[in-house]
């Protein structure tokens, strides 16, 4: 689906990322861990197409990302930035309905079934009901989840989120939670909340930049990893009803 080689970013003298590589597979979620400015959302918006890398390559379905024109790419992923804006006085439908854009053109015209498209998309957010107010009244947490509902209105086989779960409150969060779970589609999305991480295929742990573990949550969410990436120590308990494991933190 998607192929980071050797991926770096630099910013004057400053590397931001470094030498960062690994493969997505369709269907997978990824989720990229790692402390507050270790580089998860560089590295995300390298792989978006928004920056473009110092070195390395981002590979969509086997050709580099450069060569892609822009609306083809938004055919394929769609991004969830971490502090979306957008235009001012537009409404919560119409900014829904721009996630349709990349798929119109003069012989393919707006229709029915974008409308269709955009009304599901809504309905999976719970956002139907903000369908008429000002983008500029909502509140964090609505903002977000209008933003979601952008991106899987474009239809994408690839999701790009940067911690689309803040501003939530419990219940949003596991909507999304169970959203990212159940659309079949790629994902890669950054979490703060290791717990929430642990139910990804597979997770990314950064670094000052790097790699520091890629595998199965079980393999890179270890005591020692979490201790020396995090600097906090962790054990893993399990509940006693369901056996799922729980990570609980001292400092
Ligand atoms: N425009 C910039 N100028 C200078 N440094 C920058 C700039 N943008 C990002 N950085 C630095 O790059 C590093 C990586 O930032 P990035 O936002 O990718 O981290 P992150 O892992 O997403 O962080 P967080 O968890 O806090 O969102 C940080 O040290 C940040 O301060």
């Amino acid at each position: 689906m998607i192929c980071a080689r050797n991926l770096h970013y630099r910013l004057k003298r400053k590397a931001l990322v470094q030498d960062v590589s690994f493969e997505l597979q369709d269907g997978e979620v990824l989720g990229l861990i790692g402390p507050n400015g270790s580089g998860k959302s560089t590295l995300l918006r390298m792989l978006s197409g928004i920056f473009r890398p110092s070195a390395g390559q981002v590979l969509l379905q086997g050709r580099c990302l450069s060569q892609w024109p822009r609306h083809e790419i938004a055919q394929h992923m769609a991004f969830v930035e971490q502090q979306a804006e957008t235009h001012e006085r537009i409404r919560v439908r119409d900014a829904v309905e721009l996630g349709r854009t990349p798929w119109l053109s003069l012989l393919n015209p707006w229709s029915a079934q974008d409308d269709a498209i955009v009304g599901q998309a809504m309905d999976a957010l719970n956002v139907g009901h903000l369908s008429q107010r000002i983008w500029h009244s909502l509140s964090g947490g609505e903002r977000q989840r209008v933003h979601l509902a952008r991106a899987l209105a474009q239809q994408p086989q690839l999701l790009l989120l940067d911690e689309p779960t803040n501003h939530l409150d419990i219940q949003n969060q596991l909507t999304i939670l169970r959203l990212v779970d159940e659309l079949p589609v790629s994902i890669i999305i950054a979490l703060h909340d290791l717990n929430q991480a642990m139910r990804c295929d597979r997770l990314l742990l950064m670094h000052e930049g790097r790699v520091f573990a890629l595998g199965p949550p079980a393999r890179v969410l270890t005591p020692d990893n979490i201790r020396e990436a995090f600097g906090v120590n962790s054990r893993l308990l399990h509940d006693p009803e369901t056996g799922q494991p729980n990570l609980v933190f001292t400092d």
